[in-house]
């Protein structure tokens, strides 16, 4: 059992939390689905058979792949714990007082799998246990209504939280879709045994931070990308936490498009080796960073400045490579919308990538990148890649073996 450790997005991965998708993705319908976040309704055996072999190709790689059900049930068998997920699962402001208490009780008396699946799978009304006397809460929601939401992002454990060294930050999701998420990865940090000894970076914040956005680029630089999810407060308040923690010596603040395209940085570029990154090319001469460094106590702040020469200054290095894609406008605008450019490392040059991005992969391949190629047909419909589906907590430190020079 490795030591959670993250310092940056390619060392050799250790340990990753994925949440093999469940009965939650069975609640999207054409009547939900934009305000869940989903932009299809998903075929869920074929996901599940699509995750299963997303995690096996990272087992095959000498990955421990935790999942986020199992880690939850187990988290929740500290009593402290199962309080605070009752309390979390149940909106009185929404139920009203006689409905939240019956929901209350029930869920005190389930089993720890059976909360977790309320947890992440959402109740109906109709599902809700009987109680006595009359609700007008009940009597006036429909049966389908949900009582408790159900979290299909869940999929996408890379945004809820995230590993700075051996820190974790609990990100305060910014659509209220996804806010409940954080609360479970809370539950699961603070009461897993495995967790028991982590220490917190970015505390108690609200100002909303998505894993997404932020991109380890190498020890001690640490890219936010801000714009549909990470706002500027959210940006300077982690840099803050990093800093003082001495997590970091730079971040970046990275403005990207607000759009459902690009809703996190990591929609349009993630690293693929330890001194190069796969980048949507619509972005790569537009994309500027402010820096961000402590001085004194206090921020110092610098630029805007070109991302790409920006991040090999902080990094140290002579230069960030892009693979060069090559791609025409519009397969780039096809790739980047299916996650050509959300790729998972596995080991410096070494990544996960759908297998629909053809073009891209190939590309990637040209440049001499190992591409391990999945499904997403039906993972994708909530419009996220490898990256998005793994939270690692553990990768190996990249030591020093030399950057390529080419
Ligand atoms: N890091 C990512 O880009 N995550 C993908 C999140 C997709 C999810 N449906 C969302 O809209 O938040």
């Amino acid at each position: 059992m490795t030591r959670p450790h993250v310092q940056s997005e390619v060392g050799p991965l250790n340990s990753v939390v994925l949440h093999r998708p469940g009965s939650e993705l069975k609640r999207l319908t054409p009547r939900n689905n934009d305000q869940l976040l989903f932009d299809a309704i998903p075929w869920v055996d074929r996901a599940q058979e699509e995750h299963d072999a997303f995690a096996e190709v990272l087992r095959g790689r000498g990955v421990e792949v935790l999942l986020l059900r199992d880690l939850l049930t187990e988290a929740l068998a500290d009593a402290r714990a199962r309080a605070a997920a009752v309390h979390t699962g149940v909106d009185e402001l929404k139920l009203g007082a006689d409905v939240a208490d019956t929901l209350r009780s029930h869920l005190s008396g389930v089993t720890d799998a059976t909360l977790a699946e309320v947890l992440i799978g959402g109740m109906t009304f109709e599902e809700l246990p009987e109680a006595e006397g009359r609700s007008l809460v009940r009597r006036m929601h429909r049966p389908h209504d949900f009582a408790v939401e159900p979290l299909p992002n869940l999929l996408f454990t890379r945004d809820s939280s995230v590993w700075i060294g051996d820190r974790v930050a609990i990100a305060a999701l910014a659509m209220p879709a996804r806010r409940r998420e954080s609360a479970i990865t809370d539950l699961i940090y603070a009461y897993h045994p495995r967790f028991s000894h982590a220490a917190r970076a970015y505390g108690a914040h609200s100002a909303p931070v998505e894993g997404g956005d932020v991109l380890l680029l190498a020890p001690g630089v640490v890219a936010i990308g801000v714009g549909e999810r990470t706002t500027p407060a959210g940006a300077e308040s982690l840099a803050r936490s990093m800093f003082a923690d001495d997590l970091a010596h730079t971040v970046l603040a990275v403005p990207i498009e607000q759009a459902r395209a690009s809703m996190h940085l990591d929609t349009v570029c993630t690293m693929v080796d330890r001194d190069a990154v796969v980048m949507y090319p619509a972005v790569q001469h537009s994309l500027t960073a402010y820096a961000l460094r402590p001085k004194d106590g206090e921020l110092d702040v610098s630029g805007p400045a070109p991302f790409l020469d920006a991040a090999a200054e902080a990094m140290g290095i002579d230069r960030l490579r892009v693979i060069d894609t090559g791609l025409d406008p519009v397969t780039a605008e096809r790739e980047q919308w299916e996650d050509g450019n959300n790729t998972l490392a596995v080991a410096p040059g070494a990544v996960v990538a759908y297998e629909r991005n053809a073009e891209t992969n190939a590309r990637l391949e040209d440049a001499g990148i190992e591409v391990l190629r999945i499904s997403g047909s039906e993972l994708g419909s909530g419009r996220g890649g490898p990256r998005c589906m793994s939270c690692p907590i553990s990768r190996a430190p990249l030591g020093d073996t030399r950057i390529a020079s080419t």
